[in-house]
């Protein structure tokens, strides 16, 4: 069952001593590849990368569109570490593997953690193709309890009861705002509420109807256990959703989605979000006293 399995503090210790003996490369920031978006590695300069499934302790990741590679590299004057593949919890993994990479992170050093994620639109003002920065989410599996921070605290992280009000940075939010006008994408661009939900099935029509009633403005399967953890141990988060379809919310009119289409949405603006998270991690000011000690 999810919430009964630990993870030491050695165990993340371990993973993040053994890539720290593989590349030179020390961390500053870490950006997590939605459905779809591997290619944000790309921009990647000096790379150093290692399959998922070279690297003790960390799960393999099995969804298509996920390659399951973690590549450091140079990105405009910092040291990032990108996840080409993330964890979901439909794929059988516990919440505390499916986060497993973001402690791990931190101990390396780590200041700011970069997620983006594949979503399906419920909100009027969201198309396929827009970008929806996330302002907030809803953790559907974390209100009944499926939560990566559930069992015993372990303080060298963070405290046992974490406020959330303030996860997605405003600053950052602010300036990938900033970023899109610059580029010319700010039409595509708006801030929104994600929500989580446990998936593999994609929504049916009533449960796309009460989320929308919820003021939800995009829903997928991932990323707020990641954001729970990162806030937890104090990392400084921004989030992106790539919207890749519309939720169906109508009985007639036979509107569906399949995870080749939610791929291919991401293939063809890929160059769109790898251009905005550049800009905004070349413009990222780090907190120099990360020093990865927890
Ligand atoms: O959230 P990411 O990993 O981008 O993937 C999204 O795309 C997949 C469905 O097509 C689901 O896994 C959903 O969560
Ligand atoms: O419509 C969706 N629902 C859930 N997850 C998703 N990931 C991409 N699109 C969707």
């Amino acid at each position: 069952m999810h919430s009964k399995e630990q993870i030491s503090h050695d165990e993340y210790q371990k993973t993040a001593d053994w890539l720290m003996s593989q590349t030179q490369h020390r961390p500053q920031v870490a950006i997590i590849c939605g459905s779809g978006l591997g290619m944000l590695c790309d921009t990647l300069k000096c790379q150093d990368s290692f399959a998922y499934s070279d690297i003790p302790g960390f799960p393999q990741s099995t969804v298509q569109g996920h390659a399951g590679r973690l590549v450091f590299g140079e990105l405009k004057g910092k040291t990032c570490v990108c996840m080409q593949g993330r964890f979901h919890m439909y794929e059988g993994h516990s919440l505390c593997k499916t986060t497993f990479p973001i402690r791990v992170f931190k101990m390396m050093g780590v200041d700011t953690l970069i997620v983006t994620n594949a979503a399906g639109s419920l909100a009027d003002g969201l198309q396929p193709g827009d970008i929806m920065i996330i302002k907030d989410h809803v953790n559907f599996p974390g209100l009944v309890g499926l939560n990566p921070l559930s069992g015993p605290n372990d303080d060298k992280f963070g405290l046992r009861f974490p406020a959330m009000s303030g996860c997605y940075d405003r600053g950052l939010r602010c300036l990938a705002m900033e970023i899109a006008k610059q580029q010319g994408v700010a039409g595509l661009t708006r801030e929104g509420v994600y929500a989580m939900v446990g998936g593999p099935n994609f929504e049916t029509i009533a449960e796309a109807r009460l989320l929308h009633r919820l003021g939800v403005d995009a829903v997928g399967m991932s990323t707020a256990p990641e954001v729970v953890v990162a806030t937890h141990c104090g990392l400084r988060v921004f989030g992106l959703s790539l919207i890749t379809n519309k939720v169906a919310t109508s009985y007639e009119d036979g509107e569906s989605v399949d995870h080749e289409g939610v791929l291919e949405v991401g293939r063809l603006r890929s160059l769109a979000v790898q251009q905005l998270v550049a800009e905004l991690v070349s413009r990222l000011e780090i907190n120099n006293n990360s020093d990865g000690a927890v």
